[in-house]
């Protein structure tokens, strides 16, 4: 690296620990229908969760992002998903209060350094947070969580990098949650669980915001 190389701006990390230290549990939605994205995030709004992160793995993601934006401005919004600096511009025109990668390329990176919105970036391995490291970077999405080794891997993570934290998602569960947010090195977890398909499909909103309040009194921030 030369000695010109831009790190991440220690305001960055402060960003996002705002946003991660705010809730112990970001739910990981997925909107595949433009009506259901208001009454979604109201749903968890209810059960006690604010912070969200919609993907865009579906064509109506933007504009679901969009209205909650509207509809609920006291949620703290995060796209996920992002796969390229195209699309992570597309969410900075959108406003949105962080963005998140479930795998992180150095363009994805460096772009992130630039950024008035502030990148939580996926990782999976030690290689991969040194990676990130190196630019400065010490807040990681540890996806996908439970594949990867789970508590146990991040718990290792934690000997050569104690400062890295970590919000770790990818098979997280109301039960092993307390597993991953019992360690020093975890800030809060993601996941879909309060939010599965088949309810979003349903319209079961009363039983997301239970699944939600749940979550949330079990592990309350
Ligand atoms: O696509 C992304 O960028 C992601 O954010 C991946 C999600 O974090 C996981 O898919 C959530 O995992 P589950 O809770 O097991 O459903």
């Amino acid at each position: 690296m030369s000695s010109t190389t831009r790190l991440l701006p220690q305001a960055q990390i402060d960003r996002l620990d705002a946003i991660c230290r705010a809730t112990s549990i970001i739910p990981v939605l997925v909107i595949e229908r433009l009506d259901h994205a208001v009454p979604l995030a109201q749903a968890l709004v209810d059960g006690g969760l604010d912070v969200l992160e919609i993907t865009l793995r579906t064509d109506c993601a933007v504009e679901a992002m969009q209205r909650i934006r509207e509809a609920l401005p006291e949620v703290t919004l995060g796209a996920g998903t992002v796969l390229g600096v195209e699309q992570y511009r597309i969410c900075e025109e959108l406003g949105v209060d962080f963005v998140v990668t479930p795998g992180t390329t150095p363009a994805l990176f460096e772009h992130g350094i630039a950024s008035e919105v502030p990148l939580l970036p996926g990782v999976a391995t030690v290689s991969e947070v040194v990676t990130g490291w190196e630019r400065g970077y010490r807040r990681f999405k540890f996806f996908p969580a439970e594949a990867n080794g789970g508590a146990k891997a991040l718990k290792s993570f934690g000997g050569p990098l104690p400062e890295a934290l970590f919000c770790p998602t990818g098979g997280v569960t109301v039960d092993n949650a307390a597993d991953y947010l019992a360690l020093p090195n975890v800030m809060c977890v993601g996941g879909s669980w309060m939010a599965p398909k088949a309810l979003v499909d349903q319209e079961a909103w009363a039983e997301i915001t239970r699944l939600t309040r749940e979550a949330t009194q079990r592990y309350p921030r």
